[in-house]
């Protein structure tokens, strides 16, 4: 567009040459028109169109300004242009690329495609085969299994045929079993008396052969227990053992004393290593003899730590005879029920200085007294003892810790305390047979001796001397008491100490009786040792003679085989093993019934009770 208005003066005549848009040729053309410009008119023309034309400038620059912009947009858009064109290539380019990748993408997977197709192919071919194999194998059974299905099916019309009529055929069985167990119970009812009347016969039997036994093997039994070193004891110079043993006879004990060999021969000897179980094994079948009505004594004799309380009480993870005792006890009866019902009653009671204590009472420093049973029985009895019935272990358990604790509040100083006490664990057993009505009544006593060391040479005084003295007549009594029992004597001096006669019942008849001698193994304890083998040796060499020979040897003897731990008035024992009938000459401790002669031997038992006389009568080894 060129909007320029071009006026040419010729004359007075004025030609304008004036642009016009050509819309179908899209550019100017310029009209020209001749005015007058001299005329008022023509001026007036003149000054329009130079207004107009002004206008038209102005446009004008707007549509150049307009242009220009136009012009710079245009440059922008073909940069632009340029711009997207090279990216166009680029992504042409990369598209191409892509395409390459994917077309070899596509035909390997199109080959994995192939391949995976093939195997798949193969395998269900082989799978079809081997399920058309199947088929066939299955097919067979089937035709196999008919005939079977058909068995089968008659076999339970059968069975259905058979139910159908088993009410009919259980009542008519039932009737014929009521009947053959009517006569099934008549036959062994009468077996039954006919075993009653055998097992009253072989009971009887059984009496006369365990009596038969204990007249062969004694029933007063010596055992010796020689206790470890202790650890602590090991570091001293004392640790070194005097005793050794023979690995061929569990009888015998050595005691090398001042370059002396002494041999000692007891019924059973258990070394330093030997357990509580092995002990308890051996003493086991005089437990379990009280369930069949025996009274029992186990008594632990020995110096002060010799092992008496540990033989005895044991330790918490390793419990000795008493525990031990108790728990076999419980299981042996509980085996023999439901044909006998038994009872089991437990007291605790310890003698200290003579005087006898309740220690499972509620006043435990009471003191108690024997008494002759008022009910003519002439069974001793001891009134306001505590028995406690126990039921199960934790009954036991129950039972030894009141025991214990009742011990330890009757004194300043337990362990001191204990060795000068003699505690016992008195269990009773009775037992009743369902079956054919006996009653049995069996006494175990389990005794912790008090220490029996020679206290008195000590130059013990006050408090101290009278325990020494009490602990050696109680000791001195038992002594006589057994040796009055192995010697067969006629009068049992059970009267003389608090232990002896309250164990009177236990001791005499056909009780049977363990003396377990405890041993320390020290060279500074040897001289209590020899004292103590051979109180030990002493009780068992009285039984070596026979009953006859032993009546004789007291009616012209004042032996005694009371323990030859010195008592305070008699001289030290020759430190050799001696007969019995030698044995007087070193001094032993006399009771003075064992040193009675016959005419005050007959008045003393005249006083026995009326249970003892008939016990002598029928002679005392003997039921
Ligand atoms: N066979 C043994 N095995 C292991 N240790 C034992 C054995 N015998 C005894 N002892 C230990 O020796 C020590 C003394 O034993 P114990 O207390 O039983 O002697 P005691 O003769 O009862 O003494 P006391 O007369 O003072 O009561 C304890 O420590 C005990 O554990």
């Amino acid at each position: 567009i060129c909007p320029y208005l071009y006026k040419l003066k010729l004359n007075s005549k004025t030609l304008l040459i004036k642009p016009t848009w050509d819309q179908r040729w899209f550019h100017l053309q310029y009209v020209t028109q001749t005015v007058e410009v001299e005329s008022a008119d023509s001026q007036k023309a003149v000054a329009e169109m130079q207004s107009k034309n002004a206008i038209l400038q102005e446009q004008l620059t707007v549509q150049r300004q307009l242009l220009r912009e136009l012009e710079t947009q245009l440059h922008e858009s073909q940069r632009t242009c340029a711009q997207l064109r090279t990216q166009i290539l680029v992504y042409e380019g990369e598209m191409e690329r892509a395409q390459g990748q994917l077309e070899a993408e596509m035909q390997n997977l199109e080959e994995e495609k192939n391949r995976v197709i093939e195997e798949a192919f193969i395998r269900a071919e082989s799978e079809m085969k081997a399920v058309h194999e199947n088929l066939a194998g299955v097919r067979m059974n089937l035709l196999s299994l008919q005939p079977a299905l058909r068995t089968l099916t008659c076999d339970y019309n059968c069975l259905k045929r058979q139910v159908q009529e088993f009410p009919f055929m259980l009542d008519k069985a039932i009737t014929e079993a009521k009947q053959e167990i009517c006569q099934v119970i008549s036959e062994v009812s009468s077996t039954n008396q006919e075993l009653l009347r055998k097992y009253k016969r072989e009971m009887n039997l059984r009496k006369k052969c365990h009596n038969e036994l204990v007249r062969l093997k004694g029933n007063i039994r010596v055992f010796c227990r020689v206790r470890p070193v202790s650890q602590e004891e090991q570091d001293s110079a004392d640790a070194k053992t005097m005793l050794s043993f023979d690995s061929d006879d569990d009888a015998i004990l050595y005691l090398s004393n001042k370059g002396k060999i002494m041999t000692f021969e007891l019924d059973k000897v258990f070394p330093p290593h030997a357990t509580q179980e092995e002990v308890f094994q051996e003493v086991q079948s005089l437990v379990t003899s009280c369930i069949d009505g025996f009274n029992v004594c186990i008594f632990a004799y020995g110096q002060t730590g010799s092992g008496k309380t540990y033989t005895m009480e044991g330790v918490a993870d390793d419990p000795g005879i008493n525990q031990r005792a108790l728990r076999l006890l419980f299981s042996e009866v509980t085996d023999k029920a439901p044909d006998w019902d038994y009872k089991i009653t437990v007291s605790m009671v310890e003698i200290y200085n003579e005087t006898l204590r309740n220690l499972l009472g509620d006043t435990p420093t009471e003191k108690l007294d024997i008494k002759m049973n008022p009910d003519g029985s002439g069974q001793l009895y001891v009134p306001g003892l505590t028995e406690f019935t126990v039921q199960s272990p934790e009954d036991i358990n129950r039972v030894f810790e009141l025991g214990h604790m009742n011990r330890a509040t009757a004194c300043t100083n337990l362990n001191e305390h204990s060795s000068r006490s003699h505690a016992l664990l008195i269990i009773t057993v009775c037992g009743f047979n369902t079956a054919t009505g006996n009653r049995t009544q069996g006494k175990l006593n389990l005794v912790d001796l008090a220490g029996s060391e020679r206290i008195g040479k000590s130059g013990a005084e006050g408090s101290r001397l009278r325990e020494a003295q009490c602990i050696n007549k109680s000791l001195s009594a038992l002594g006589d008491v057994i040796n009055a029992l192995r010697s067969k004597h006629a009068h049992v001096p059970f009267r003389n100490s608090r232990l002896t006669y309250l164990l009177q019942d236990s001791l005499s008849g056909d009780s049977k009786t363990l003396m377990m001698v405890q041993v320390s193994p020290l060279p500074s304890n040897m001289s209590e040792s020899v004292c103590s083998l051979k109180f030990a040796q002493r009780v068992r060499s009285v039984e070596l003679s026979s009953a006859s020979s032993s009546s004789r040897r007291h009616e012209n003897s004042s032996t005694s085989s009371s323990p030859t731990h010195d008592s305070l008035d008699s001289p030290p024992v020759t430190p050799v093993p001696l007969p019995i009938s030698r044995a007087s000459s070193a001094g032993s401790t006399l009771s003075s019934a064992s040193r009675t002669p016959s005419s005050s031997r007959r008045r003393s038992q005249s006083q026995l009770s009326t249970g003892t006389l008939r016990t002598l009568r029928g002679g005392l080894w003997e039921t």
